[in-house]
């Protein structure tokens, strides 16, 4: 990559772009809620079950400017989902700060691995052990969305659930591959500990992105 597209890129400026589509926010809270996603390349967090694993390589996704990616989302929706890749491998700040001054509400889809920049009207954090959350995301998270891909995520769940203020709305949500094994252990596992609930990939049995 050219210098000078490098530093707009380390500036938040430009930003290598995966894909955008305007779909059904499948998972968490905001389930069931239209909204226009951008999933920006790059993460080295390394989930052994994660389902966007193309994303990872940024060098393989086009540095985009954020005022073309913010004059066609507006186009989309009122509700912005953030996502990757891990969006906070980035600075997020000039991107939301122009998505906010549309006048539009912006999520974010975390691991909370990185430093938490950007303004967000919803925080999504989804803490994984290989890189734990940062102080400042714990505190600031909406809601905490475990993955549960076999029984010690229980445990890691349980511990991430002290981490996070005390609105924070708590989720286990099955690795995909494992769901027929974990959905029965989940569902079990929520009735008994009631503070949490149960969130699913919905927009996989939608067959929608
Ligand atoms: C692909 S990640 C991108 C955002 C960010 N890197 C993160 O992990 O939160 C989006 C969401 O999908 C979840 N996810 C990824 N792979 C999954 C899988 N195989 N089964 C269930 N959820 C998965 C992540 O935990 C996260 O909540
Ligand atoms: N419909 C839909 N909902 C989602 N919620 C979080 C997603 C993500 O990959 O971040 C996602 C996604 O990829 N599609
Ligand atoms: S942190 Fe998110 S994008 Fe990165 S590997 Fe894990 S699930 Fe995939
Ligand atoms: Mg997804």
């Amino acid at each position: 990559m050219k210098k000078s597209i490098q530093d707009l890129v380390d500036k938040g400026v430009m930003l290598p772009l995966m894909e955008e589509f305007y779909t059904i926010q499948g998972e968490g809270f905001h389930k069931g809620t239209a909204a226009y996603f951008i999933r920006i390349g790059g993460c080295d967090v390394g989930c052994h079950w994660c389902d966007v694993k193309e994303s990872w390589n940024a060098n393989l996704h086009p540095p985009t400017d954020i005022s073309k990616i913010v004059e066609n989302a507006k186009t989309y929706s009122n509700t912005i989902v953030i996502t990757g890749g891990e969006p906070l491998t980035w600075d997020m700040g000039p991107l939301t700060t122009q998505l906010k001054a549309e006048g539009l509400q912006i999520h974010i889809e975390t691991s909370g691995a990185y430093k938490l920049t950007g303004i967000w009207d919803w925080i999504c954090l989804s803490p994984k052990k290989m890189k734990l959350p940062t102080p400042e995301v714990y505190e600031k998270a909406h809601e905490l969305k475990v993955i549960i891909f076999n029984r010690d995520d229980f445990r890691f769940a349980e511990a991430q659930a002290e981490q996070v203020n005390g609105d924070c709305i708590l989720y286990m949500q099955p690795e995909w591959s494992k769901r027929d094994k974990m959905i029965p252990e989940i569902v079990d596992y929520v009735m008994k500990n009631p503070k949490w609930k149960v969130s699913l990939q919905t927009h996989k049995y939608l067959n929608i992105p």
